[in-house]
């Protein structure tokens, strides 16, 4: 595991934003395509509006890149509180994607209904029984959620299926889909992206050595690499 700090936000998304541009030319060099995991948040965005900014974006092929979400609030198409909206007012809506390969979770509104956990299978029956990515961009809540993955939740004691409906959850809206952390640990790398006092107990508690039951971001590691990837605010208690 990594840990690197940035000074303030801004420097973290615009060199977040870099670093994920130069992890996909990387990735497609290495195996001909790029495969990427977005997260909802205020931080997963401003990266990608980082990338959109970014002079080198385009050396990335994005024709060659597979676009997944690590969860989506169950909400209707189109609804701006999606992160699936936001990510392509972001970048997708910006860059040359294929539509083939930008994976966006169903709505609510969508062929399997009002039903998240159909939209769950759906998205498993998407991915396969052993999907890889090449990086997994993830925020981090205030008590250690990530994804939709919330403490001591269904979600985080989740051990068989890739992707489950989440409700109640404590952060709005309660209804959600979301990888689950054995899937998440398929990624080559793994991003925790988060900035802010109000997030650094819950980053110390997780660079501290809790347990992923209570803070499921602890549980979110990358079979080649874990980055946390912080402002000075988030990382002042680790
Ligand atoms: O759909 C969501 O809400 C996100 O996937 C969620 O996991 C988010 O990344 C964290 O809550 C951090 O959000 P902020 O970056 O806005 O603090």
């Amino acid at each position: 595991m990594t840990v690197l700090v940035h000074r303030t936000p801004e420097l973290l998304a615009a060199a977040t934003a870099a670093r994920l541009v130069t992890a996909l030319v990387d990735a497609q060099a290495a195996h001909g395509t790029a495969s990427v995991v977005l997260t909802g948040g205020r931080t997963g965005g401003a990266v990608l509006e980082q990338v959109r900014a970014s002079p080198a974006r385009d050396a990335v092929d994005w024709s060659r890149v597979d676009v997944y979400w690590g969860d989506e609030r169950f909400l209707p198409a189109g609804d701006p509180e999606r992160n699936e909206t936001q990510a392509r007012a972001a970048l997708l809506d910006h860059v040359p994607v294929d539509p083939a390969r930008v994976h966006a979770m169903a709505p609510s509104d969508g062929e399997f209904g009002d039903d998240p956990d159909a939209a769950a299978v759906a998205y498993a029956d998407i991915l396969g029984p052993t999907p890889t990515f090449d990086v997994c961009l993830l925020g981090v809540g205030e008590e250690g959620h990530t994804a939709s993955i919330f403490p001591d939740s269904p979600a985080v004691h989740e051990t068989e299926r890739t992707v489950v409906a989440v409700r109640d959850c404590p952060k709005p809206p309660p209804t959600r889909v979301s990888l689950t952390l054995p899937t998440i640990r398929r990624s080559a790398q793994v991003w925790l992206m988060t900035t802010g006092a109000g997030k650094a107990e819950a980053v110390a508690s997780a660079l501290g050595g809790a347990g992923e039951v209570e803070l499921p971001a602890a549980g979110a590691r990358g079979r080649d690499r874990t980055l946390w990837l912080l402002d000075e605010a988030a990382a002042h208690l680790a």
